[in-house]
């Protein structure tokens, strides 16, 4: 079921950022293309693994979980909300900071109510500081966390939570490997 996700993260690009092996597919990038069929397997995935009875609306992270949520909020009608880098000052707003392997910064969450039941996603996680700080921008705001699901795991990171990830992958310095999938 997940073949095309599969193939592609195999036989991806890499580049070096720092000391980090950073690798370079459609899901995680955007580039160099997204196949609609590779949106729609990893989205119907998505809706496969998911519990997402009663979810009033998905959050995921600025940019590279606006497609994969996109694509979700299309396939199941639950709206979306979009942790930005930029601040809004609209009233609520949650600020959090964000570190990853290779960068830091701040994500402001907005459209949240207190009690909202919500589904969180987003396209990899290696780390795991931004899902830190979106749970703890989620949290902070009242919302009830329903499901976590992303699509790549990278390495062992803890969010304090559990969550469902598609693939697990290992990359080392021939490239991305696919340890395990969700089925
Ligand atoms: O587990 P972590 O180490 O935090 O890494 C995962 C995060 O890294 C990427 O975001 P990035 O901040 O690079 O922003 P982008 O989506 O705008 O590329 C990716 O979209 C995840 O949100
Ligand atoms: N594209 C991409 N995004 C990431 N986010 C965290 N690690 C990575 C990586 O290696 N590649």
């Amino acid at each position: 079921m997940l073949r095309r996700l599969i193939e592609s993260l195999e036989s991806c690009p890499m580049v070096r950022r720092g000391e980090y092996n950073y690798f370079i597919h459609p899901i995680t990038d955007g580039v160099p293309i997204v196949e609609p069929a590779l949106l729609r397997e990893v989205a119907c995935a998505m809706v496969c693994v998911m519990d997402l009875a009663g979810v009033d609306k998905i959050v995921t992270a600025e940019a590279m979980g606006i497609h994969i949520g996109t694509t979700l909020s299309m396939m199941t009608d639950i709206p979306l909300t979009i942790m930005r880098k930029r601040q809004y000052n609209l009233p609520g707003e949650v600020a959090v900071h964000q570190s990853t392997g290779y960068s830091s910064g701040e994500l402001y969450l907005n459209g949240i109510e207190r009690g909202d039941r919500v589904a969180v996603i987003d396209d990899v996680i290696s780390t795991g500081g931004t899902m830190r700080a979106v749970i703890a921008a989620l949290e902070g705001a009242g919302a009830e966390i329903a499901d976590i699901c992303v699509v790549i795991r990278r390495g062992e990171a803890d969010v304090g939570r559990p969550f469902t990830t598609l693939v697990s992958i290992e990359v080392d310095e021939s490239g991305v490997h696919v340890v395990d999938t969700c089925r």
